[in-house]
Formats: structure tokens, C-alpha cells, sequence
């Protein structure tokens, strides 16, 4: 093996005829004339046919071989030019800063990214492309405005903290707002506190692109059907959750970053802050208010906390007047109370905010939840339709397990009613609203739980007759219901519904009722331990790409870095370099016509063996196809954990 220090090792030799490493990698050698044996003539070498990134062909295993853990790899500084001035920028090229929408280039410049001449790193196809964008997405037909994909939750609790920055250094508290105040011009007075939030403001309210669908199918799109496969072998499937729930997340995901279009009257109406939660966006659609379940107007919005960054829903109970402070204490029971089957209460506070006296309860948001009464009775073409059977017990299930913990504490939920449970995934129910009506109806020490759980009880029968005969109406004639119930229902299906219909008496309770369904209950766990297993085996495919996922943000620190202890070559000597070399390896191969080679699974094999960092071989190919070297995934993981390391002790 050679080394860059004659005499360290007598030369072959064959060494007069062998081309000096030192050229092949610096360039030069400086011991040209001061005894290396070795040849000098870069031009006695072959140059490497173009497109020799592949893995290991032939034509490039005959090239001079180097390995990474030879004492000389550390390519000079004018090596490192050199391989930068073979990629200069085209002077007809717009610069990374010229590439980039407006306001992001704002942001570049004003990190001095703009500044330095040479960029010393090119744009990827994706930048070129522009297919990354950070406008708002808007459908044209909704007064709503989902945030595109890439905006995730750190970003909304970015605004969340901008937001609470305003609210502590502004002039005026965001809570009493006046309500004439639009948002626009409340934005503009608060310009010189935070231009941060102010900039993204303004860009959400100029910049409305035409709303994208999602692509749910970006990475794994349908393959033909694969037979024979080797008990090792996996399809590009293997490693990415089902389609089906994929899509399913991301739809929630859309759902919780779903805000309103800033030019849209609600938008102009909403407070901006209330309490610590902020960025309203109504749920409740119709425009008409009901006061049929709590007697006042109720209004329903998601918001965020700017505590946590969670999302939460707000419910407003319009033009109620908190006459007795006691009743806040109502709500502490409840607060107490975690189950699978209740939306959870966090608090309840009032204001005015909306221009009146409200009280407001916020509850835990699941998203994309409909409702029992928009799910069965909310279309024509469902009446008449009742729940199947199994549907129905595993409702029964539910509601009767909430109930349970309900009356253990002491309480009663006084909210069984269509329209206030809430269907927050497949079969899967929630009781919505509870706490509302004990702070409504407080009467200190005049409350009557037990008298209110005999109800609970009543309006959970009441409420399985209309699902089961499909219609509201049935509960008002309970003999013909009870009939058609009989025909198509089970006798235990029956035995319950009288039970809960049954006059009240102090030895009617839930504790009976979870007795009579003991082997549905069976059932539903049998159920809900299944769909566990499923969830898991998805979670296990993803577990991998957990891994994956750190690997890549491993080498995007290390990657294309500007600059690192004040060394702008630091990316391109080194282990650095290698790392680069590796990534072209992985993701900028091209093939014979110079197309670039998008194989996913190509990827993963390479993420997979670098991060076990197994002993095999592959060749990485210098840009400029000058030089290549030989290493080992077990190289080059060694690589990327002493210059991540070194990254992190520079922290
Ligand atoms: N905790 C929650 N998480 C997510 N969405 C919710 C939550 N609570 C309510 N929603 C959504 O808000 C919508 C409106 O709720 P609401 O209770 O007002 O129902 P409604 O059918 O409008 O009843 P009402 O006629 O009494 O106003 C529901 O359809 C539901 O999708």
C-alpha cells in the first residue's frame, strides 16, 4: 500500500509503472521530486467512461482502488478548490437566494445566507423544481385553508409562540380586542413586535394558491403481485404502514392543521386570542344555532394552546352569564376523568371576547370525528336502516363502560344524545360535552346525581331504540319499535333495551347493565386486542423508518455544510467528503443516458447496510469521475458518527 511519506514502506517493484496515489487524490504529490518511486503522468491513466457511478462495474473495479482507512485521506485545501471550481455556479444561473419564493428569500438574505458569493453547494432538482412551497393552499370553494403538507405541528407551535411574544410585548392585551379592530390592521399595529409573524401573516393573506389534493400514495404506489419471494426478501411495502391508514392519518393531520382563509368574514370575526388558546377555526358548519340540548347557542372551534401547541376544541355557550363562581368547582370531577370513551374536559373559563358574556369549555380534539346523529339521522337515506347488530353491541360496549366510570365518580353525563357522541374513528365513540350541564344547571348541594344517572340510563335506551330501528322518531312510539327490534335483533338485544326503558328505581344501575352484556364485553376486547395487533404490526414497519430517518438527518447536518469551525472546506476534505461521495452514491445516480435513477428500494438497501454497517465494499466515484474510492459500510458508519460527534461537541 502506498503512503504519501517515501520510505515509509519500500515501493514495489512495479512501482515506476503505477500511477502515485497522491495524484490520484490531490492532484499532485510533493514528493514528486524528492524520491517517491512511483509514476506521475496523470495522463498514463485511463479516464473512467462517464455515468460510472453504478455499483461495482466492471470497467470501474480496474480503476486505481483506495481505501478510506489508508493513512492519507485528507485532500489538501487546494484539492478542495479544485473540486469546487469544477463545479462553478453558471454565471447565467440564478443564484440558491434568486431561486427562492420571495418571502423565503427574505428570510435567506436576512441571514446573511445571501451575502457570501460562492455558494459552496449546489441546489438539489427538488429546489430547481420549485415543487416545494410554502404558500397556503386554498380551495377556491371553501372559505377554509389548509396549510400544505410539509407545515407540520412544530411549525404551528412556532406561531403559537410568535403569538405569545405579541401578546406579551404588545400594547394591547389580545384577549379584549374590540371586535370592530380586523385582524389586518391589528396585524399592521403590531408590525415592529414581531415582523416574524407578521411576514408569514401577510403571506398567508396574499399568497392563496390554488388548493393541491394530497398525494397520499407519494412512496408506495401499487406494485404487480410478487410471488416467491425469499424469506429475506421484502417488497417496498414491508417498510411503510398500509395504504389505508396511512391515508387516514394524514387526513387527520390535514384536519388539524386546517386553518381559516384570512380573508374569510369568520376570520374577521374570530378573536385572534382568547385565554392562552389561539388560531379559531370553526367545526360546526351550519349557520343555524341550536338551542334544543343545553337551551343557549353553542358554538364549537378548534384552537391551539400556546401552553403546549396542542390542538383543542372550544366550546362556547353564547349570552350565559356566570352568576354563581361556585359552579367552576362543578367541572373538577371531570377534569379527573380519562376514558377511552369520553372526550376528556381540560377547563372552562369565561369571557367576553366574543362581544357578550360567554362561557367556554374546552374538551381534547379528535380529528376528523363526526357525530351518531350526522352519521345515522342526519340523511334522508338513512332512516329505516338500523345499526347491524355487531355495530350496535359494540356501541352498547362503549357507552356502558363510560357510563360506569361516570356514575362510579359520582357524576352523571346527562349529555346521551345523538348529536352529543361523538364517532372519532371506525365504530369507535366518544361522550362528548359532559361537565356543560352540571355548570349550566349549578345549584350548590341541590344537584341530584342519582336522580340523573336513572336518566342516563333512560336516554341510553332511548338512544340504542333509534339506532337500532334507524330513526328518531321511534322513541316516541316504543311498542312498535320493541316489535321491529324483536324481528331483527337478538333476545339479549331486547333484554337490554327493556332493562334501560324500565321505570327508575334505586336498583337500576349500570353495574347490572354491564352484567347483562358480559359476553359482548368479551367480544369487544377480543376485538379491540386484534385491531391492537394490527396497529402494531404497522408501527413495526415504520420503526425501521424511525431509523432511517435519524440516519438521513445525520447526513443532512454533515452534508453540503457551509462552513465548520470556521473551515468552509470542511465538507469536502475527510471523512466529509466521503459522506458526500456516498450521497451521490445513494441518491444521485444517473443512468446510461444520464437520467437520473429514482429507485426506492435502492435507498433503503443503502440506508439499511450503512446503518448495520456491514463489511461489504462499494465504490464511490469522485464528480468529476477523476478518482474513486473503495470503502465499506462499516467505514463509512464510522465516518458519520465521528463527524456527527464532532458536529455535536462543537454544539
Ligand atoms: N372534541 C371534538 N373533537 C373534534 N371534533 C369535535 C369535537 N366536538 C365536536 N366536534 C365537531 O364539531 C361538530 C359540531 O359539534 P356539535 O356538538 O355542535 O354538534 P351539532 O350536530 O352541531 O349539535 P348542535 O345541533 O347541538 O349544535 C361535530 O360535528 C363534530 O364533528
Amino acid at each position: 500500500m502506498q503512503t504519501d511519506m517515501p520510505g515509509a514502506r519500500t515501493p514495489p517493484r512495479n512501482a515506476k509503472s503505477r500511477l502515485c496515489r497522491n495524484v490520484v487524490i490531490h492532484g499532485y504529490c510533493k514528493y514528486e521530486n524528492r524520491g517517491c518511486e512511483y509514476n506521475h503522468d496523470a495522463g498514463v491513466q485511463s479516464k473512467p467512461p462517464s455515468g460510472s457511478q453504478s455499483n461495482s462495474s466492471p470497467v470501474a473495479e480496474t480503476k486505481t482502488k483506495l481505501r478510506v482507512d489508508s493513512p492519507v485521506f485528507t485532500p489538501t485545501k487546494s484539492l478542495a478548490g479544485d473540486i469546487l471550481a469544477s463545479f462553478p455556479p453558471k454565471a447565467s444561473e440564478p443564484t440558491v437566494a434568486q431561486q427562492l419564493p420571495a418571502a423565503q428569500r427574505a428570510t435567506y438574505e436576512q441571514y446573511g445566507a445571501g451575502d457570501s458569493e460562492v455558494q459552496p453547494f449546489e441546489l438539489s432538482p427538488y429546489n430547481r423544481s420549485g415543487s416545494v412551497s410554502t404558500s397556503t393552499v386554498h380551495d377556491p370553494a371553501s372559505p377554509f385553508v389548509v396549510p400544505p403538507p410539509q407545515v407540520g405541528i412544530s411549525d404551528l407551535s412556532t406561531l403559537g409562540h410568535s403569538m405569545n411574544r405579541m401578546s406579551l410585548s404588545g400594547q394591547q392585551t389580545l384577549t379584549e380586542r374590540p371586535s370592530s379592530q380586523s385582524h389586518a390592521s391589528y396585524y399592521q399595529q403590531n408590525a415592529q413586535v414581531d415582523p416574524y409573524f407578521v411576514q408569514q401573516q401577510q403571506q398567508q393573506m396574499t399568497v392563496l394558491a390554488p388548493q393541491q389534493p394530497l398525494q397520499y400514495h407519494l412512496y408506495s404506489s401499487a406494485l404487480p403481485h410478487i410471488s416467491n419471494l425469499h424469506p429475506h426478501q421484502k417488497t417496498i411495502h414491508a417498510f411503510f404502514m398500509s395504504d389505508r391508514l396511512r391515508e387516514e392519518l394524514q387526513r387527520k393531520s390535514e384536519a388539524v392543521q386546517q386553518v381559516l382563509d384570512p380573508t374569510s368574514p369568520d376570520y374577521q370575526q374570530l378573536p385572534v386570542e382568547i385565554h392562552h388558546y389561539h388560531t379559531f377555526y370553526p367545526l360546526d358548519l351550519h349557520r343555524d344555532r341550536s338551542t334544543k340540548v343545553f337551551g343557549y347557542p353553542t358554538w364549537v372551534y378548534k384552537a391551539f394552546s400556546s401552553i403546549d401547541g396542542k390542538p383543542y376544541v372550544l366550546r362556547r355557550v353564547e349570552g350565559f352569564r356566570l352568576s354563581n363562581e361556585g359552579a367552576m368547582s362543578s367541572i373538577e370531577g371531570w377534569r379527573r376523568i380519562r376514558h377511552a370513551n369520553i372526550v376528556s374536559i381540560r377547563e372552562a373559563f369565561t369571557t367576553k371576547a366574543f362581544g357578550d358574556h360567554s362561557l367556554v369549555f374546552v374538551y381534547d380534539y379528535h380529528p376528523l370525528s363526526t357525530t351518531i346523529y350526522a352519521k345515522y339521522f342526519s340523511h334522508p337515506s338513512h332512516s329505516n336502516t338500523g345499526v347491524p347488530e355487531k355495530n350496535l353491541w359494540s356501541f352498547i360496549t362503549q357507552l356502558a363502560s363510560a357510563l360506569k366510570t361516570i356514575h362510579s365518580a359520582g357524576l352523571a353525563a346527562r349529555t346521551i344524545e345523538p348529536s352529543k357522541i361523538l364517532m372519532t374513528g371506525k365504530n369507535r365513540i366518544r361522550l362528548n360535552c359532559c361537565g356543560i350541564f352540571d355548570m349550566l344547571t349549578y345549584d350548590a348541594g341541590k344537584n341530584i346525581p342519582s336522580h340523573q344517572q336513572q336518566e342516563d340510563l333512560l336516554h341510553f335506551g332511548q338512544l340504542i331504540v333509534a339506532l337500532a330501528c334507524g330513526s328518531l322518531a321511534a322513541v316516541h312510539n316504543l311498542p312498535k319499535s320493541i316489535e321491529y327490534i324483536v324481528r331483527h335483533y337478538s333476545v339479549d338485544m331486547k333484554n337490554v333495551i327493556l332493562y334501560l326503558l324500565s321505570k327508575p328505581s334505586s336498583y337500576k344501575s349500570i353495574d347490572d347493565v354491564v352484567t347483562m352484556i358480559g359476553p359482548r364485553i368479551l367480544h369487544e376486547i377480543n376485538s379491540a386486542h386484534h385491531y391492537n395487533d394490527l396497529l402494531e404490526g404497522d408501527l413495526c414497519r415504520e420503526l425501521e423508518n424511525g431509523r432511517l430517518v435519524r440516519l438521513l438527518c445525520k447526513l443532512g447536518f454533515i452534508n453540503e455544510r457551509p462552513e465548520f469551525n470556521m473551515d468552509p472546506t470542511w465538507t469536502e476534505t475527510g471523512d466529509r467528503y466521503l459522506l458526500k461521495l456516498f450521497r451521490d452514491y445513494v441518491f444521485h445516480q444517473v443512468d446510461e443516458n444520464g437520467s437520473p435513477i429514482v429507485d426506492m428500494a435502492h435507498v433503503i438497501q443503502c440506508l439499511n447496510k450503512l446503518d448495520a454497517g456491514i463489511d461489504e465494499k462499494l465504490m464511490l466515484t469522485s464528480r468529476d469521475e477523476q478518482s474513486c474510492l473503495i470503502v465499506t459500510y462499516k467505514e463509512l458508519r464510522h465516518c458519520i458518527e465521528n463527524t456527527f460527534q464532532e458536529l455535536l461537541k462543537q454544539q
